[in-house]
């Protein structure tokens, strides 16, 4: 996962460094002190880079004369890394954000050894990650908790555009409750399609759920409205509506959409999008943000996304969190999301 986005981390951290490094004083002072203290000489410097961990070669990395961090020294590759970013679907205000504050961070920072330039620059990186990936939203578990407290079901709407993941992401949902000791009904009110009721049933069978469905074409809102009605008849807790999902510039759907929204009028609406779509993903969620009004982001295919883009940029953009991803086939494959996950996975 991110594997990409992790190399380009890894380059730049790299590239400051070697360019901080003095690297003809560096070269110079390992052969001076290699024959006052008779150490053994390292082949080549980036032989000695490419093993930075405690204690191997630590004496060789002090021999850096003390030098501050102009913003003169990481222009370039500071430069590289928004182009590199971009090139990986970050949305560009991300990019930006993050060679800003990598700037901000570095510029100015005084540094004897090699590995201070590797510890600033990867904890400039952490912190600017970890600043776009906090977004504050809704909470999901409070809200699910004041509905269990006045006895009335959570009403959640997913919406999205085809071919996402959204039906298979209802799916593992209506299992994430389950396995919390609750119990979910669905609503198929995709019914612009035939076969979206049918994966859904297919799915609510084998997950032995209740799904409230009508005809193909009939009216979503209704459909929606049975499953809400039914969850209040039957101490039911969550109420999952599936949605139809044309087109985001569709004006038709978003109509659809407002009109579900206004007749079961839901605690939390989420946005299913495909993260290997990277900026298609993003441009998504901006118009049902803006047209429907989302509370948080699921991810989809985060286990086939080496590039990282949509799940770096999406919440910044609408300033929504990114609750839960989507991490494979399986009703189990889904795993909450946190910014402090996010940097393990790219830094470790
Ligand atoms: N690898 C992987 N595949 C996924 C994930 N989520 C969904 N899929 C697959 O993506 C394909 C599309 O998923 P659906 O759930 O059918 O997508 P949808 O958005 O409901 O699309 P429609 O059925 O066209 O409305 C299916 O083959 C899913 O198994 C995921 O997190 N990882």
């Amino acid at each position: 996962m991110f594997e990409a986005l992790k190399k380009k981390i890894n380059k730049t951290i790299k590239k400051i460094t070697e360019k901080i490094s003095d690297k003809e004083k560096v070269e110079e002072t390992i052969k001076e002190t290699a024959k006052e203290e008779t150490i053994e000489e390292p082949e080549t410097v980036e032989k000695v880079k490419e093993e930075p961990e405690e204690g191997k070669g630590s004496n060789i990395f002090s021999f850096i004369r003390e030098k501050t961090i102009s913003e003169k020294d990481i222009e370039d590759i500071l430069w590289d890394l928004e182009m590199s970013l971009l090139e990986s679907d970050v949305a560009i205000d991300v990019a930006e954000k993050i060679t800003d504050e990598l700037k901000n961070q570095l510029v100015g920072k005084k540094v004897k050894r090699s590995t201070d330039i590797i510890e600033y620059t990867q904890e400039a990186f952490k912190n600017s990650i970890r600043d776009i990936l906090t977004v504050n939203g809704k909470d999901m578990d409070s809200i699910l908790q004041e509905k269990q407290n006045k006895k009335e079901p959570f009403i959640i709407m997913f919406v999205g555009i085809n071919g996402t993941g959204k039906t298979t992401t209802i799916a593992k949902m209506a299992k994430y409750f389950l396995d919390r000791g609750l119990k979910p009904v669905i609503a198929a009110s995709d019914t612009f399609r035939a076969g979206a009721i049918e994966q859904l049933t297919h799915h609510a069978e084998k997950l032995g759920v209740k799904i409230i469905k009508h005809e193909k074409g009939a009216d979503p809102a209704a459909v929606a409205f049975d499953a809400v009605e039914h969850a209040k008849a039957k101490g039911k807790d969550v109420v999952l509506i599936d949605t139809a999902g044309r087109m985001q510039t569709n004006v038709n759907l978003m109509d659809e959409m407002a009109k579900i929204k206004r007749v079961v009028k839901p605690d939390f609406i989420i946005f299913v999008g495909d993260s290997l779509t990277g900026n298609d993903a993003v441009e998504q969620a901006i118009k049902f943000n803006e047209s429907v009004g989302i509370d948080a982001i699921i991810l989809t295919k985060a286990d086939a996304d080496a590039k990282g883009g949509a799940a770096l940029s999406i919440g910044y953009v609408i300033n929504k969190p990114i609750i839960f991803l989507g991490t494979g086939q399986g009703y189990d494959d889904l795993i909450e999301f946190k910014p402090e996950w996010m940097i393990h996975q790219l830094f470790t």
